[in-house]
């Protein structure tokens, strides 16, 4: 079944253009010139029930306008989209009741009340029967470990709380469909990780359909199966995360914060798959290719080597994968494997992209 389906969907807006200088400036106010940008350009994208999607680009992009199309806030300029059987901009309020959102940086928790009374009044909204909602909130307050929170007022909630709360309330009234707006910002790894793992649970357990925006890899590798990376407002890809994770995901940051007695560098010629980035003082980090070595062998190489005060592994940024795909699309192809990730998927994974 298909939970979400869009057809040349464009959305363009109309900006002033600034002139330049004081009398420019004075000109545009009293006589503005309007200039027409594209934000979202043709995109043509299929999910079934029960993917995990992440929907993934850098800064301006063009992920939220989407999903502010796909939940029938903004209309489109052009093209078609059908969420859960509905033309959202034309049937917002029944697809609401269908449909979740989470906005990391938005809360839908009310500031001054305890999550209980949004949850109670979320309860009224979506019009839930009192005993269903009794037993859901029962079960998503166990499932999230919420119980000592919920007569708190949000204001006092640490941001991983909160976020906790906020998707169990999203959870509330069973959508079908969930748009998560980078629903891990600012958190910490460990409340990352229980988030991604709450989150996927619940996909597996109930069949909800994940639409996901993130800038950290770790959302993507831990929670998603499928991803999309729109760029300049058009789909640059759409891959498998199994085939990114082989092409693309691969490559892992090590930092390394040298002790002052330490030799200062790492003769990385002799590790395979590695290189040093980046230089500065007694802090070096390196960029280690996993389809070339592993981890163990690159810490092996290192250690006795140098003398270590910290290290710390993590995925590089995801704008950084962006780029790095945006350059294979461009024709600097590189191994096989790379050439897998782009391109079949690019044509669509499992033919679901346009
Ligand atoms: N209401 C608006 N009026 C004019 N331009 C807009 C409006 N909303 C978005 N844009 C422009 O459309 C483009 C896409 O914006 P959008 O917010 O969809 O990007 P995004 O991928 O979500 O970025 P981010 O990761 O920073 O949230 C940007 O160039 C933005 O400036």
């Amino acid at each position: 079944m298909i939970a979400l389906r869009t057809a040349g969907l464009c959305k363009s807006f109309q900006v002033k253009r600034k002139r330049p200088g004081l009398s420019g400036s004075i000109r545009s106010l009293v006589r503005p010139e309007w200039v027409e940008r594209a934000a979202v350009s043709d995109v043509n994208l299929t999910v079934q029930a029960g993917e995990t999607v992440a929907f993934l680009g850098p800064n301006g992009a063009g992920k939220s306008t989407t999903i502010k199309m796909l939940t029938g806030i903004l209309h489109p300029t052009s093209g078609n989209a059908e969420v859960l059987g509905y033309t959202p901009w034309r049937e917002r309020t029944k697809l609401a009741y269908r449909i979740g959102a989470v906005f990391g940086q938005k809360s839908q928790l009310w500031y001054h009340l305890p999550p209980i009374d949004t949850f109670d009044l979320i309860s009224r909204i979506y019009e839930l029967k009192r005993s269903d909602y009794l037993a859901r909130r029962k079960d998503l307050i166990e499932r999230f470990e919420l119980e000592t929170y919920m007569h708190t007022p949000v204001r006092k909630l640490s941001l991983g709380e909160r976020m906790r709360c906020e998707i169990a309330a999203s959870f509330l009234h069973r959508p079908q469909l969930l748009f998560l707006d980078e629903p891990t910002i600012g958190l910490d790894v460990l409340v990352k990780q229980r988030i991604r793992e709450l989150i996927r649970e619940l996909n597996v357990k109930e069949g909800t359909t994940v639409f996901l925006t993130s800038h950290d890899a770790g959302d993507v590798e831990e929670l998603c199966s499928r991803a999309v990376v729109i760029h300049h407002g058009g789909i640059l890809l759409d891959a498998s995360v199994e085939q990114l994770k082989r092409g693309i995901l691969n490559r892992k940051t090590i930092t390394l914060t040298l002790k002052p007695d330490s030799p200062m560098s790492v003769q990385t010629a002799a590790i395979p798959g590695t290189e040093i980035v980046s230089k500065e003082g007694r802090r070096m980090k390196l960029s280690v290719d996993l389809s070339n070595t592993d981890m163990d062998t690159v810490l092996g190489a290192i250690v006795g080597k140098v003398k270590l005060e910290d290290v710390t592994v993590e995925d590089p940024p995801l704008e950084e994968i962006i780029k790095h795909i945006y350059g294979l699309r461009k024709g600097g192809l590189g191994s096989e494997d790379e050439r897998d990730a782009s391109f079949q998927a690019g044509a669509g994974a499992g033919g679901r992209s346009g």
